[in-house]
């Protein structure tokens, strides 16, 4: 049984979440409760490790359904060993990713079936879903001319054509259409501070016995 909550953070290439996650973690801390922040894949050592094998740029041998499984496969070790005993704690667990970005880039840009996306995330984390998924929607050049200015690596899945890149944001807005009351979307096409603003007050209005009257 959790008794703490699940935020998780989507977007296409760009869209700014680790970036907005950054900026508004020293002032979620603020309020006093305890946030554990962490990123799919990735997150523990296992999981990092399934990263590097997925996002090195010289894999491209990888097919759909492998990508798909090593998601899957990292999303749940990271579930079992990190996200599980901090939600089990009553923190408030944020993770850059989660099951919406197999749905979008798997499923939706890869082509593969989305029910069998959905499958396999289900089978991944026993039906967990998050309490909230914040969705930052930015258009696809703007986002990936952020990334290819930027200072992180550029990885494999950077370099898939534009094209993918456009059906990955039309499977997001397909799936935040899908789940209006669990999926928010921001236009991260504004400012850096107009995207925290909106994100600060999207979490107050959410959880107002968690973060009314402190921002
Ligand atoms: N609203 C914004 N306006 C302008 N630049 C931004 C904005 N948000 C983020 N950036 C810049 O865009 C680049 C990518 O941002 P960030 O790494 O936070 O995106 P991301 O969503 O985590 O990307 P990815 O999932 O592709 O790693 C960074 O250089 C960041 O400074
Ligand atoms: C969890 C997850 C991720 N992806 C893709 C999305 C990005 O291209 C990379 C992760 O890189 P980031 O800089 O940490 O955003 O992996 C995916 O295709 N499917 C997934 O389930």
């Amino acid at each position: 049984m959790t008794k703490g909550i699940l935020i998780t953070l989507e977007g296409p290439e760009g869209a700014g979440k680790t970036t907005i996650l950054q900026q508004i973690l020293p002032i979620l801390t603020q309020v006093g409760v305890a946030i554990l922040t962490t990123r799919e894949p990735g997150g523990i050592r296992i999981a990092e490790s399934i990263r590097e094998i997925i996002l090195a740029p010289e894999n491209t041998a990888i097919d759909g359904k492998t990508e798909l499984l090593l998601f899957a496969a990292a999303r749940r070790q990271h579930l079992n060993e990190k996200v599980r005993p901090a939600l089990a704690e009553g923190k408030i667990v944020i993770i850059d990713r989660f099951i919406d970005s197999s749905v979008a880039y798997q499923g939706y840009a890869r082509g593969i079936d989305v029910a069998d996306v959905e499958m396999i995330n289900n089978f991944a984390t026993d039906g967990l879903l998050p309490d909230l998924t914040l969705y930052f929607d930015v258009d696809t050049e703007i986002g990936l001319s952020r990334v290819m200015s930027g200072n992180r690596e550029v990885n494999r899945l950077d370099l898939e054509a534009k094209e993918m890149h456009q059906k990955v944001r039309a499977g997001y807005q397909a799936i935040a259409k899908a789940n209006p009351e669990r999926i928010v979307t921001i236009d991260a096409s504004q400012t850096i501070d107009q995207v925290v603003s909106t994100t600060l007050s999207t979490l107050q209005s959410r959880f107002p016995e968690i973060f009314d009257g402190h921002f």
